[in-house]
């Protein structure tokens, strides 16, 4: 009977494709019926249901042994956690977006993303005021609430449906396998042949 393996998911647009990709990878498990339970144990697996920002938060503490989660949000939290495997999905860019045209100064700029929003104003010499926002973030672009936003863009329909233009981008990001590095000492036999078949299964050797 192998040990227990905790799996931290985010809801939201990862999760069944995670869940997917872990099935074919081997692991006993499967979406679950819809209900307003947090936790599952399927097999000798525990799946918990999280939001995205709070994946590496659980997988650096160990409450977790492993997560998927996206780059950008693994950049923003800044958890040193081991990053095995660049999964491949869940592709889009995070970027600098503006009203179509802006040119002024950037006085306030509005993300959910304010750290790595901040690190790009630095690396520039910018000043601006950083404001977190949670959602819909490029509401703040066209009601003034800033300059310009970071969000993320994947095929661009948000930008075109609301005149608003890409103007740099600051990363590439992809759902990415993220494992506790204590786990993987203590849980070696589980967790590293579930690495190696997800590095089978979707074809990358190691996540830049
Ligand atoms: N339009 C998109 N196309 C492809 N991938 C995306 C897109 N939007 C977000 N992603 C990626 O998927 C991850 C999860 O996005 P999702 O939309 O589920 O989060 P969310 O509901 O906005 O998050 P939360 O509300 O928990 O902050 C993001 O962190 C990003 O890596
Ligand atoms: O370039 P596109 O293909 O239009 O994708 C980009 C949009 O996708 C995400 O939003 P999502 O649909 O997840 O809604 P959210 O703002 O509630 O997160 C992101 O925040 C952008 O708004």
């Amino acid at each position: 009977m192998s040990e227990t393996l905790t799996i931290a998911l985010p809801k939201g647009r990862i999760f069944e494709e995670g869940i997917a990709l872990l099935q074919q990878a081997g692991l006993p498990l499967h979406l679950p019926e819809k209900s307003r339970a947090l936790q599952w144990r399927m097999g000798h697996v525990t799946l918990l249901e999280l939001r995205n920002q709070d994946v590496p938060v659980y997988v650096d503490l160990g409450i977790a042994d492993a997560g998927i989660v996206g780059k950008d949000v693994l950049a923003e939290s800044g958890r040193a956690v081991y990053e095995p495997l660049d999964l491949g999905f869940s592709r889009c860019r995070l970027s600098l977006i503006r009203e179509v045209g802006a040119t002024g100064p950037i006085g306030r700029l509005a993300s959910k993303y304010p750290n790595l929003s901040r690190r790009w104003l630095q690396e520039r010499g910018l000043s601006a005021e950083v404001v977190k926002l949670s959602g819909n973030i490029e509401l703040a672009a066209l009601t003034g609430l800033a300059d310009a936003v970071v969000d993320l863009v994947q095929t661009g329909s948000t930008l075109r449906a609301n005149h608003l233009e890409e103007v740099e981008v600051l990363m590439h990001s992809s759902a990415r396998l993220v494992v506790n590095r204590t786990a993987l000492k203590l849980k070696r036999d589980q967790l590293r042949p579930l690495i190696g078949r997800l590095r089978e299964l979707t074809g990358t050797t190691s996540a830049p």
